[in-house]
């Protein structure tokens, strides 16, 4: 799992626009291939939203080619209400963008059938070829999509009735008004979400704090059904500062120090250091003199250690040497001592 903390919430809604345009784009998808993007809603990917839009507009994005399957919708709420996941895709994604609206799949709440629109869902995604990247986002409880805590884990799409928690949090798009708020929704499971090829999770504010320590920190647990992500092999949380108040400083500061060292790799690979010719001319004619002292040396027949071969692999030895420093600063010794404080 990565974990990328960003100060504000503006700032991480940045990256995870960013990473879906970069994800959208190298696959290159046509319409025999299309790319097949899972997509929450909720207060949080709101700004994603935003700067997705904002990537079309620009021209840096395409969706012509693009599939969405949505995490979730109320059982029994209008589609046209305006608090329906229906609408609320609409309003603030889909309106702006060039997807084909045959390409939306959103759950029918209002299905005669509640049982088979789950299992025709569940059908649609494997008919699309499975999930490339689904983006989420976490309830206080922990919950990812509608999979409340205490959802198997291996959990398919269904109707789910919700926590007190979640009818709470989200009565704030009701008015306040616990009783408007549906009791019932249907939702993809956790195994759902899990077989995508790519998980990311956008988690913003201090009331996800704890359901982010849990889901990163804790054990894997059904009490926290994010934390299932801790077993995918591709999954990405990006969170604000504030959504960090709960974890350890330590795992904090690993998680940044991961980054950091992403990035200078990244860095350096795309811009290769520039040598200017003097330096060149000063590293060939220290070679010169290594070569010189080496003959001499052999020539005196003083020993046969400093030959150049094995000056050459000397000079690899403490390269090596010089990473592993680098890596036992940023990884090893953190994790390890993190380690001990928990046995302690
Ligand atoms: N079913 C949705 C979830 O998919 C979403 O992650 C959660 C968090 O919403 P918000 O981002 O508004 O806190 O809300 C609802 O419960």
């Amino acid at each position: 799992m990565r974990v990328i903390i960003r100060e504000n919430a503006d700032g991480a809604s940045q990256y995870a626009a960013q990473y879906i345009i970069k994800r959208i784009n190298a696959f290159a998808p046509t319409p025999e291939k299309p790319f097949v993007l899972g997509l929450p809603t909720g207060s949080s990917p709101e700004f994603i939203y935003k700067y997705l839009v904002q990537g079309y507009k620009a021209g840096e994005i395409s969706f012509a080619n693009v599939v969405t399957f949505n995490m979730d919708e109320y059982v029994g709420l209008p589609e046209e209400h305006p608090e329906s996941y229906h609408s609320f895709m609409y309003k603030h994604f889909f309106a702006h963008i060039d997807i084909n609206p045959a390409n939306v799949h959103i759950l029918n709440g209002n299905a005669p059938d509640l049982a088979a629109e789950c299992a025709n869902y569940e059908q649609q995604i494997a008919q699309a070829g499975g999930i490339d990247l689904f983006l989420g986002g976490i309830g206080p409880d922990g919950h990812i999509a509608f999979n409340e805590p205490g959802s198997s884990l291996r959990s398919r799409t269904r109707v789910k009735t919700l926590a007190e928690d979640t009818i709470r949090a989200n009565s704030r798009f009701f008015g306040g008004d616990l009783s408007q708020v549906p009791k019932q929704a249907l939702t993809v499971g956790v195994q759902t979400v899990m077989d995508a090829r790519e998980v990311l999770l956008i988690v913003l504010g201090a009331n996800k704090a704890l359901a982010l320590a849990k889901t990163i920190e804790g054990s894997v647990s059904q009490m926290w059904t994010a934390s299932a992500l801790q077993t995918h092999e591709h999954a990405t949380i990006v969170c604000d500062d504030a959504a960090t108040d709960e974890m350890l400083v330590k795992t904090v500061k690993y998680f940044k120090s991961i980054e950091q060292v992403s990035w200078e790799q990244e860095t350096a690979k795309a811009t290769p250091p520039q040598r200017s010719r003097a330096k060149v001319d000063n590293w060939r004619g220290t070679l010169k003199e290594l070569r010189i002292d080496t003959d001499k040396k052999q020539a005196g027949q003083e020993d046969g250690e400093l030959t150049p071969d094995s000056m050459s692999s000397r000079l690899m030895d403490s390269a090596i040497a010089m990473n592993d420093k680098k890596m036992d600063d940023f990884i090893a010794d953190r994790m390890g001592s993190r380690v001990s404080t928990f046995a302690a």
